[in-house]
């Protein structure tokens, strides 16, 4: 079994790296956003939704990002401190930017949409001189969100980030995390996406985004083999390709494939699934479990998050994820 070696003695277990935003869910639901008057505010952006998953998971976290210089960013420094999670290299940009928002919108349990405002955003003013080599050496892993690679200088200091974890053994995770503002164009997306899963130990997707980072292989890939081993050429050990409702396959280095199955659960909303996933996917790796053990924790987790409002106050901690795996368990499933 490939195990993913994390190194020990460290201060830090994981560090997230770029987006810290808002999230605007809809309180009036199934209906279209345009009828909706009231929202629920909740910390997001998908690093600081699984850095969040992983402090409650109580793992030792810290978060390397920059937040606007106004009542949205002291929000989400405050509730990362709340959380448990180290904000010294949370810097306060003073450039004027603001905070990026995603304003969501919940139709139904199977149609959930985002919008998202994110012109002149803090979290792609983060600069290389923001990351620091002793705190990146400090940790086990380093979450690296693709969205952080959409725009200088937030794209140059993701890479020295990786450079540096690469440099001090950190394992990095690579969340492809798309989203389609911001980029330029499709030769953009490949370009950087792929330098950057080139340096990524784990790499985690949809299957429509690692078609969208592969567009370059042509015709040959939207197959998850055949997505595994391009990846297992570079530094890549584990390959997770994400599947929504219908679950997950991990492929490890060493040949093996893993079916992650779905945990039913009374949907409220689907987006946080992917977040939830992967910070209960990647605490049980540094627990040292199995793959299979790793996917059941995620999709778990996961079933807890689709079932409630928000994204980051829902992320559960570790007996709340094992009481519905027990309770699944009981029942057979
Ligand atoms: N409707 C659902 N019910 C139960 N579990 C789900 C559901 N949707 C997703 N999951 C679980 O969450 C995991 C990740 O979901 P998904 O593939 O949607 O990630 P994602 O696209 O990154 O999610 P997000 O919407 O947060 O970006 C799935 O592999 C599955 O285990
Ligand atoms: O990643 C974002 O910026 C949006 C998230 O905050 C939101 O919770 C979501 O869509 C999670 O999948």
């Amino acid at each position: 079994m490939t195990t993913i070696s994390f190194p020990d003695h460290r201060s830090l277990d994981f560090i997230g790296l770029g987006r810290l935003c808002i999230d605007l869910n809809a309180n009036e639901i199934h209906r279209p956003m345009e009828d909706t008057v009231t929202f629920t505010k909740y910390v997001g952006g998908s690093p600081a939704n699984i850095t969040i998953a992983m402090a409650k998971l109580g793992l030792r976290t810290g978060f390397i990002g920059r937040v606007s210089d106004d009542a949205h960013g002291r929000f989400i420094t405050r509730y990362l401190q709340d959380a448990g999670i180290d904000t010294t290299h949370v810097i306060v940009d003073r450039s004027g930017s603001v905070t990026g928002l995603t304003f969501t919108e919940i139709k139904s349990p199977t149609d959930c949409s985002i919008l998202m405002y994110r012109d002149n955003v803090a979290d792609l003013k983060l600069e290389p001189g923001d990351v620091s080599e002793d705190y990146i050496q400090s940790a086990r892993a380093l979450l690296i969100s693709g969205t952080a690679l959409a725009k200088s200088p937030s794209r140059e200091a993701a890479f020295k980030a990786m450079e540096l974890a690469i440099r001090h053994g950190v394992v990095i995770v690579f969340d492809i995390d798309y989203r389609p503002y911001t980029w330029t164009s499709a030769d953009e997306i490949g370009t950087y996406y792929r330098l950057a899963a080139e340096k990524s130990d784990i790499i985690m997707g949809g299957r429509e985004e690692f078609d969208l980072i592969e567009a370059l292989d042509g015709p040959l890939m939207q197959d998850d083999e055949a997505t595994a081993k391009q990846w297992f050429k570079h530094r890549a050990k584990l390959v997770v390709v994400k599947r929504g409702g219908d679950g997950s396959t991990a492929f490890s280095a060493d040949g093996q494939k893993h079916i992650g199955a779905v945990f039913p659960a009374q949907v409220v909303k689907t987006f946080g699934a992917g977040d939830s996933f992967a910070g209960a996917f990647i605490y049980g790796l540094m627990q040292g479990w199995s793959i299979d053990r790793c996917q059941r924790f995620g999709s778990a987790s996961a079933s807890i998050v689709v079932s409630s409002h928000s994204c980051s106050d829902a992320m559960p901690t570790a007996s709340q994820i094992q009481e519905r795996i027990d309770r699944f368990v009981q029942q057979g499933i």
